[in-house]
């Protein structure tokens, strides 16, 4: 069975830090604890509009993290001369939308590769494993593997949001799908976005992913138990899952 890896999100570290200006609390502090609580790597996405993280914090996280950083970006000229510049581990390529409150859905990989084509390629000429950040559907995840991505990340955020359990549960059997096809066509398989204590175990024991990245509320959890606590219970609940399907 493969060893599932968490990569902890912190860009909500930096929101909260933003809601006064100054440096507290400090996101790479985070990166920290979250490093000696089980993570096996940091998120930081660098939104176009700098709503969290800042090019100061992903300056810092590139240079001084230890463990393997995942730098989410926008398919854009500016965010790809920053991930030149810094060369993290991997980018992962997301839409952005500047009026949404968070990432609404996946990159249309299949309808608009020709614009990723360039992105997918400086990147992964630069050594830098990219990633894409899409929908559970066959359509994207074949235009995924047909632009060389080496990795797709699966939304799920419909999964975490759904309330009414057979839709939930047909969203899930669409994420098992896809993280099946991934593996079939040999790409790495991430899922993430919304993930809580109460919707982990099922994505968790997946076999065919090997990553999760969760952010937000491990950050909201960290406020009532600590962070550290907080990410310690996750990795459980996660290795918990993954043990009950070995
Ligand atoms: C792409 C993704 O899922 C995360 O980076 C998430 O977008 C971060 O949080 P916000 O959407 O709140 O910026
Ligand atoms: N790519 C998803 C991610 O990094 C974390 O999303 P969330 O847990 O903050 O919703």
């Amino acid at each position: 069975m493969k060893h599932l890896r968490l990569g902890v999100n912190i860009d909500h570290v930096a929101t909260i830090r933003n809601a006064r200006g100054g440096v507290h609390p400090d996101p790479l502090r985070a990166a920290r604890i979250a490093e000696a609580a089980g993570a096996d790597g940091i998120t930081a996405h660098l939104r176009e509009d700098r709503r969290h993280i800042s090019d100061g914090d992903i300056t810092r996280l590139a240079h001084e993290l230890t463990i393997p950083l995942n730098f989410e970006m926008a398919a854009t000229k500016e965010m790809l001369e920053i991930a030149l510049s810094h060369k993290p581990h991997a980018s992962c390529l997301v839409p952005e939308k500047r009026e949404e409150r968070t990432t609404e859905g996946g990159l249309d990989v299949a309808g608009g590769h020709n614009s990723l084509q360039h992105y997918v390629d400086s990147l992964k000429g630069a050594d830098i494993r990219v990633s894409l950040f899409i929908e559970a559907d066959p359509k994207q995840i074949e235009a995924a593997k047909n632009i060389g991505a080496d990795i797709i990340e699966i939304h799920t955020g419909a999964y975490c949001d759904m309330e009414d359990p057979a839709q939930r549960q047909a969203e899930f059997e669409r994420i098992q799908k896809a993280a099946a096809l991934a593996e079939e066509l040999g790409l790495e398989c991430h899922a993430g976005h919304g993930l809580t204590y109460g919707t982990v175990a099922p994505i968790a024991a997946i076999p065919t992913i090997v990553e999760l990245n969760i952010g937000h509320f491990l950050i909201g959890e960290a406020i009532f138990s600590g962070l550290e606590p907080a990410i310690t219970k996750m990795r459980k609940l996660m290795d918990d899952a993954r043990q009950a399907v070995a």
